[in-house]
């Protein structure tokens, strides 16, 4: 039953809060049944049933001013309260949700899930807080007002109040034998909306592939056949939840019928006043409304269920696991001890295999081999993007797996290929390294980056928008912020994954010139694309298919046949 379901998400400290917004939301709707104990009590005075004086018509006005104003009281309360909860609640579980992203394997986020996470973020969870802020209490005043009004039928005549309610039970088993292709169709919309965002997130990330290709609009096939998918799926859900509902009210409505059939051949037997019956046919009118509005949120709840349930399912997703007792390394020396990792753990070829090596404590590494050899494996293993599937990765001596998530975080600066850039200003971009440093460190760090000059001639300099994703900074502009972050940071560890590929001879100098200011005294690893950038390193570890083949000096490597030599030879004599 999703309202109880809902009931039992509302935990926490604002469980209470939102229980009392539903008494009160009962308080309101049980004074806005009072003005009609009135209206009888004055149909009774007119038909001449009771005694009529100033006494009675005074009192018939305090209980209609009373009701209305503990509606007014009531009401304000209880709309208080539910949007304080709701909105509380929902804030509390947006950081929840965003701390556990954070702690998610980065294998977990391929574009089709990136897609439907946004899907489920953004959309799905905004669609549980309505139902926390409006739709619950909208369902509980839906339901509590035909029962005061249907109490108040029975008090008139027991037979009319019978007659009223009939139709109850039968629009219900209507509605239920609707619901199953409903829900059916229903699933297949949040699926398929989620799907959506996915091929709307790739197609956004991929705009200049796809121009580049003349595949834009309607000939980008995947996007468009989701868009199709979701345009039948919609339109087939509409139709089935809007039969189901309109045979559901008609059954409902029936119910008159009934009360007007009961009430006369009462009337006409002298059992009921015509005071009563009048009153009773005024009632019917409150009465079936709230019902069919309250089942109509019902349905939309159930719609609404199907999204909590992507939600739990996004908070069901393992994390990657945290120390009991967290251990914390001596020094920064890194050791890789039989590694071995797979990224797909059903997928037949493992992407590091076996792989041991050591980069002493301030040192530097660097990784070589030919593309798909496992080097930015290794760099994503040591700040723990992933566990290892086998052997073991230790800082210090100390197992990743036993070091608190935030330990690593602190030692571990990494400048990677694609620098991800916020919406924000310059500064802040920078800032991202140490959040509370000054703007006189932010300066110092962006000068040692070689920074300082493209960031001054900005007409706004430090605090010029950045825009998102950074699209009018050049790769190197974005590779030497990236450094300056890393500086700021000042991490005891540095892991760079190089691709100077792209940058002309001038910024490919000042990459260096940044880069050896932030490597000096640390314990670096430099997965290297170009072998002359790695010749003065303490050591180099050649890999190849996932293995490390060799390691050494440059001199050892050189020195002695093998890939590294191969790859040397093959970049100083370049195939014509
Ligand atoms: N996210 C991923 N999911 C599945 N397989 C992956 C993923 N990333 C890399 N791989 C696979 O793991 C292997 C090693 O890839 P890795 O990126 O570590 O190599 P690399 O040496 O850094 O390559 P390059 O020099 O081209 O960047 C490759 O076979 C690659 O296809």
């Amino acid at each position: 039953m999703i309202v109880l379901d809902v009931l039992r998400m509302a935990d926490g400290p604002h469980a209470a809060r939102v229980r009392r917004g539903m008494l009160f939301k009962i308080g309101e709707t049980f004074c806005a049944a009072v003005p009609f104990a009135a209206l009888y009590g004055a149909l009774m005075l007119v038909f001449g049933e009771a005694p009529f004086g100033m006494g009675e018509i005074l009192g018939l006005t305090g209980l209609v001013a009373a009701g209305l104003a503990g509606q007014f009281a009531f009401g304000v309360l209880g709309a208080r309260t539910a949007f304080i909860s709701g909105y509380g609640m929902m804030g509390d579980f947006r950081f929840t949700m965003m701390d556990h992203l954070s702690k998610l394997p980065l294998g977990f986020f391929t574009f089709q899930r990136t897609g439907a996470l946004t899907t489920t973020v953004a959309e799905n969870v905004k669609m549980v807080e309505e139902m926390f802020t409006k739709v619950v209490n909208e369902i509980v005043a839906g339901f509590t007002l035909p029962l005061f009004i249907g109490i108040l039928l029975v008090v008139i005549d027991w037979r009319m109040g019978l007659a009223a309610v009939a139709s109850v039970p039968l629009a219900f088993a209507v509605l239920r034998l609707t619901q199953g292709r409903f829900m059916r169709l229903s699933a297949k919309r949040v699926d398929v909306h989620a799907e959506v965002s996915g091929r709307l997130l790739e197609y956004i990330d991929g705009l200049r592939v796809i121009r580049g290709y003349g595949l834009a609009g309607a000939k980008f096939a995947s996007l468009r056949d989701s868009l199709d998918t979701q345009r039948r799926v919609s339109v087939a859900l509409e139709i089935q939840g809007g039969l189901g509902i309109m045979a559901m009210a008609v059954v409902l409505e029936m119910g008159f019928i009934a009360l007007l059939m009961v009430g006369a051949f009462a009337m006409l037997g002298g059992a009921l006043s015509p005071a009563s019956y009048l009153m009773a046919m005024v009632l019917a009118q409150k009465f079936y409304a709230p019902i069919t509005r309250s089942l109509m949120l019902l349905v939309d709840i159930k719609y609404l269920s199907l999204a909590l349930k992507r939600v739990q399912t996004l908070l069901n997703a393992p994390r990657l696991p945290e120390p009991v007792e967290p251990k914390v390394p001596s020094n920064n020396a890194i050791v890789f001890d039989a590694v071995s990792f797979r990224y797909d753990e059903a997928g037949d070829e493992p992407a590091l295999s076996e792989v041991t090596f050591t980069l002493r404590e301030g040192t530097t590494t660097a990784l070589v081999g030919p593309s798909g050899a496992g080097k930015s494996t290794v760099a994503h293993l040591i700040a723990r993007f992933h566990d290892v599937t086998s052997g073991a990765v230790r800082i210090g001596g100390v197992d990743l797996r036993d070091m608190a998530s935030d330990e690593l975080m602190r030692r571990v600066s990494m400048v990677l290929q694609d620098v991800h850039l916020f919406d924000d200003t310059v500064a802040n971009n920078i800032r991202i390294g140490r959040s509370d440093a000054s703007d006189e460190d932010v300066v110092a760090a962006a000068r040692h980056a070689q920074c300082h000059a493209f960031i001054e001639a900005l007409p706004q300099g430090y605090q010029a928008p950045i825009g998102e994703g950074g699209a009018w900074l050049s790769g190197g502009q974005k590779q030497r912020l990236s450094i300056a972050r890393a500086l700021l940071k000042d991490a005891p560890i540095v892991l760079l994954d190089e691709s100077t590929a792209s940058l002309d001879p001038e910024c490919e100098a000042a990459f260096h010139q940044a880069f050896k200011i932030l490597a000096a005294g640390k314990t670096v690893l430099v997965i290297a694309h170009r072998l002359h950038t790695v010749v003065n390193a303490d050591q180099i570890v050649v890999m190849e298919r996932g293995r490390v083949v060799q390691t050494g000096t440059h001199g050892d490597l050189i020195a002695s046949p093998g890939l590294y030599r191969t790859l040397w030879t093959d970049m100083a004599e370049p195939t014509p």
